[in-house]
């Protein structure tokens, strides 16, 4: 088996389990769509995007300047974060502080591409992520993100990147976030996908990767969209 890290590559073959990767942009299902799935399946979750969006909580807690790389990564060495993959049993803490809600405030979303660019923030989350993947008891993790069919879990069985219509994107968001006009939501949604699109291209699959466009499906056609493919892949 492969190390990368000190940590093991994740593939079907080496651990016996499925490990599936899901990148998308902001908005095209990847959370709510990959914990359905992850249910369905009987398998484990993990949000990924939850990790740079607690960091970027921690971080202002302790009034670091965000655009202060160093010490953002030297904030990382108490960064005592947690999250739960059972798709049942999900949170997310820092420390003994739940902040399941608190990440996904607009304050929050509105920074979290700063911390997610700093090179080194992205190798130490990579880490985590792989070693969470790898302690998964289950038959089975979806992890989903922007890099994981890419950086993460390149070498998944199943890799697929979950699109929609930029139109499609911004009315689903705008339907779940009150006190922000659809205007202000769709300008800060595609800020920051054209942000974190500098870093990590999430917009085009790579080679071997399965597009899913969930522009004309509703939500549980999309949900079957990707179980179909886990059960056809891995049998
Ligand atoms: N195919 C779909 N059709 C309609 N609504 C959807 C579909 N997929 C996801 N949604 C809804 O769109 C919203 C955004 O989805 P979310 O999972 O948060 O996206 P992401 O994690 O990619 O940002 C959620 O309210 C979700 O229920
Ligand atoms: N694998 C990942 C996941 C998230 N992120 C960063 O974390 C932010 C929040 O991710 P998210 O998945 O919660 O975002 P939404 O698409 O759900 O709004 C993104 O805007 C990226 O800046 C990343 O860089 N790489």
């Amino acid at each position: 088996m492969e190390d990368r890290g000190g940590l093991p590559v994740n593939d079907t073959t080496a651990q016996g389990r499925t490990v599936v990767a899901i990148d998308g942009p902001a908005g095209s299902g990847k959370s709510s769509v990959s914990r359905a799935a992850a249910r369905q399946l009987g398998f484990d979750y993990q949000d990924s995007g939850a990790a740079y969006r607690a960091l970027a909580w921690f971080v202002l807690e302790r009034g670091i300047d965000l655009d202060d790389e160093a010490a953002v990564v030297a904030a990382l060495a108490d960064f005592d974060y947690g999250i739960g993959i059972d798709p049942d049993a999900y949170f997310v803490r820092v420390g003994d502080v739940d902040v399941e809600a608190a990440i996904r405030e607009p304050r929050i979303s509105a920074v979290v591409s700063r911390i997610a660019r700093m090179l080194p923030v992205r190798a130490y989350l990579v880490e985590l992520f792989r070693h969470v993947i790898s302690s998964s008891e289950r038959p089975g993790i979806i992890t989903e993100g922007r890099d994981i069919t890419t950086v993460v879990s390149p070498d998944a069985p199943v890799r697929i990147l979950l699109t929609a219509s930029e139109e499609a994107r911004m009315a689903r968001r705008s339907a779940e976030i009150s006190g922000q006009s659809a205007q202000e939501v769709a300008k800060h949604l595609s800020s920051r996908d054209a942000q974190d699109s500098r870093v990590v291209d999430f917009m085009n699959a790579a080679d071997g990767v399965t597009t899913i466009d969930s522009t004309d499906l509703d939500f549980d056609q999309t949900i079957q969209a990707v179980v179909g493919l886990v059960r056809r892949t891995s049998g």
